[in-house]
C-alpha cells in the first residue's frame, strides 16, 4: 500500500521527466557531446543492452565510433571502445581524479569501508591500497604467501584424487580453492568446504555472486539520478545484503579479535583490527576482496581449461613446458611457472578473449572536461569497453581464435601499458591484484592438467562446447557448470606431488 501511494505521488514527476526528457533531450549542449543513438534505438534493442551490452554497445561504436554517447535513463553514459580512447580515459585517472568509480549501491546509516567503490583516492582509500600492498599484492606479499597457496591447491588435490572416474562440478572446485587461497590472504581462515557441497557453503556463494549481480546492473538512482533520494529498492537491497555479509564473516572476526597478532605472522584482518576497523567495516572490506577476487579468478582458470580440453595440441605442449622447465623432483615449483612462456602466453590469452569484467568498474566524470576534443559533463557515467578493444581487429589478428604465440616475443604484458590489452584495467584504479590472480590461475592450472588427464562426461559433445556451455553473459558466468571426469596420469608421480 505505502509503495502504491509513493508511486502514486511521484508518478507526475516521472512524467514530465520523460516528457522532457524524450523531447528536449539532454540539458547541456548536446553538440559537443560524442556522437551518439537517439534514445528510442535503445529502448527497441532493450534486450540485447540487458543480456550483452558489451556487444550491444561495441555495434553502437562500430556505427558512432570510437567514443560515443549514449542515454540510459536518465544517465548520460559515454562508452570508450578502441585502444587510443581508452588510453586517453584511463590515463586522465590522476589522483585529483576526473573518472572514479560510480557507486552503483548506497548503504544508509553505515559506515561502509570500500577500495573498489571509493568515489575517489582519498586518505581512506590510500591507507587501504596500502595495507593491501604489504600483505596481498606486492611480490613480497606474493612470496610471502607460497604456503598458502599450495596447501589449498593440495588441499584440491586430495579431494579431486577421491574422486577419479567420476564426473564432478570443476568449477566448484576452482572456486573453493581460489576462495580459500583468498580467504586465507585475508584471514587466515577457510570460508568452503573443497567442493561446496554444504547449506552453508551454498549460501555464501549465491551472497557472492549477488553482489557480483548488483554491483554490475545500476539501480533505479543511478538511471534516473532525481529518484536517487527515494530508489528505496536499492537501498533496502543493499541493506539486505549488508547484513548477510556481516554475518557470513561474524564468526571469523569474532574468533579472529580475540588473538591478534602483533608478530611477522600477522596478516591483512590483523592489520584491520590494531587500525581500529569495527567488525562491520572489516567485514565489508574483507567481502569485497573476496568478491573481487574469486569470481573474475575463477572465471579465467575454467575459460582456461575448457580452451585447453578443446585444443590438444596446445595442453600438450603446456604440460611439456611444466615437464621441462617447471618440476622439482616430481612436484611443480611455482615460481618456475612464471618462466614458463608459453605457458603464461596461454593465460594472456584467454583473458584476452574472456576478459571477466567487459567494462571493468564503471568510472564517473567528477567534473566537466574533454576528451578527443568532445566534452564530458560532470557525472556522466564512463565505461571503457575492453571485450571491445580485445576483439579488434585493429589490434589483433584473426581476433576471435584463441592463438597463445601471438604473446610470445611480444613485450604486452598483464598492467594494461598498452591499452590494446586491459584485462586489469589500466593507469592509477587498475586492478592491485593482477600478479596475485595470474599466480593463482598458472597454480591451479598447472596442477590440474599436469597430474590428471580429463574426461568429458558421455552426455557431452566436445564439438559444439561452446555452446553447451551456455551463453556468456557480461560478467562472464555461464549458464551450465563445467562438469568433467579426473583420470590421475601417472600414480607414482601423483603420490610423489602430494
Ligand atoms: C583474473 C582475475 C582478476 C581480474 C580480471 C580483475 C580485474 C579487475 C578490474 C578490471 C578492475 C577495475 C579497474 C578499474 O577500475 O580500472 C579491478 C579492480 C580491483 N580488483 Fe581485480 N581482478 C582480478 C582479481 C582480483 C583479485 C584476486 C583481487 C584481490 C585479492 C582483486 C582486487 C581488486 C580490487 C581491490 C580492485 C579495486 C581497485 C581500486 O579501485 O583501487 N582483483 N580488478
Amino acid at each position: 500500500m505505502m509503495m502504491l501511494i509513493i508511486f502514486m505521488v511521484f508518478l507526475p514527476f516521472l512524467f514530465i521527466y520523460i516528457l522532457k526528457y524524450f523531447s528536449f533531450g539532454v540539458s547541456h549542449d548536446q553538440s559537443q557531446l560524442p556522437p551518439g543513438p537517439y534514445p528510442w534505438k535503445i529502448l527497441r534493442n532493450i534486450s540485447l543492452f540487458k543480456n550483452s551490452p558489451h556487444i550491444a554497445f561495441n555495434n553502437l561504436a562500430k556505427i558512432y565510433g570510437p567514443l560515443f554517447s549514449i542515454r540510459i535513463g536518465g544517465q548520460l553514459v559515454v562508452v570508450a571502445s578502441s585502444q587510443t580512447t581508452a588510453k586517453e580515459i584511463l590515463k586522465n585517472r590522476t589522483t585529483s581524479g576526473r573518472f572514479l568509480p560510480s557507486l552503483y549501491y548506497s548503504i544508509p546509516g553505515t559506515t561502509h569501508l570500500s577500495v573498489v567503490t571509493a568515489k575517489e583516492c582519498d586518505d581512506m582509500w590510500k591507507s587501504l591500497r596500502t595495507i593491501g600492498q604489504s600483505y596481498i599484492f606486492s611480490s613480497k606479499a606474493i612470496e610471502a604467501n607460497t604456503l598458502i597457496r599450495k596447501n589449498k591447491v593440495m588441499d584440491m588435490m586430495n579431494y579431486l584424487r577421491t574422486k577419479e572416474g567420476e564426473s564432478l562440478n570443476i568449477e566448484n572446485v576452482i572456486f573453493a580453492t581460489i576462495s580459500n587461497i583468498v580467504a586465507n590472504i585475508l584471514a587466515s581462515r577457510n570460508l568452503f568446504s573443497v567442493n561446496l557441497d554444504g547449506i552453508a557453503d551454498r549460501k555464501l556463494v549465491a551472497l557472492i555472486h549477488e553482489i557480483v549481480g548488483k554491483s554490475s546492473s545500476p539501480g533505479l538512482g543511478d538511471l534516473f539520478p532525481i529518484f536517487e533520494r527515494i530508489d528505496f529498492w536499492s537501498k533496502r537491497s543493499a541493506m539486505d545484503m549488508y547484513r548477510l555479509i556481516k554475518f557470513a564473516w561474524g564468526d571469523i572476526i569474532k574468533e579472529r579479535r580475540a588473538s591478534i597478532r602483533h608478530d611477522s605472522e600477522q596478516d591483512f584482518f590483523d592489520v584491520l583490527a590494531q587500525n581500529a576497523y569495527s567488525d562491520d567495516q572489516i567485514a565489508s572490506l574483507l567481502m569485497e576482496f573476496l568478491t573481487a577476487g574469486t569470481h573474475t579468478t575463477t572465471m579465467t582458470t575454467v575459460m582456461l581449461m575448457i580452451k585447453l580440453m578443446k585444443n590438444q595440441e596446445i595442453l600438450f605442449r603446456v604440460r611439456d613446458e611444466i615437464s621441462n622447465q617447471a618440476l622439482d623432483g616430481n612436484s611443480i615449483n611455482e615460481s618456475r611457472l612464471s618462466e614458463c612462456q608459453y605457458f603464461q602466453a596461454c593465460i594472456k590469452e584467454i583473458l584476452r578473449l574472456h576478459i571477466p569484467g567487459a567494462f571493468g568498474v564503471p568510472h564517473r566524470a567528477i567534473e566537466t572536461c574533454k576528451v578527443n576534443n568532445y566534452t564530458i559533463p560532470k557525472d556522466t557515467i564512463i565505461l571503457v569497453n575492453f571485450w571491445a578493444i580485445h576483439l579488434d581487429p585493429n589490434n589483433w589478428e584473426d581476433p576471435e581464435s584463441f592463438k597463445p604465440e601471438r604473446f610470445l616475443g611480444s613485450n604486452i604484458d598483464f598492467m594494461g601499458a598498452h591499452f590494446q590489452f586491459l584485462p586489469f584495467s589500466a593507469g592509477q584504479r587498475m586492478c592491485p591484484a593482477a600478479n596475485v590472480a595470474v599466480k593463482n590461475v598458472q597454480l591451479i592450472v598447472a596442477y590440474l592438467v599436469y597430474y590428471f588427464d580429463w574426461n568429458f562426461p558421455d552426455d557431452v559433445n566436445q564439438s559444439n562446447l561452446d555452446e553447451i556451455m551456455g551463453k556468456l553473459k557480461t560478467t562472464f558466468e555461464k549458464e551450465n557448470p563445467l562438469c568433467l571426469i579426473p583420470k590421475i596420469r601417472e600414480q607414482h608421480i601423483f603420490e610423489q606431488c602430494i
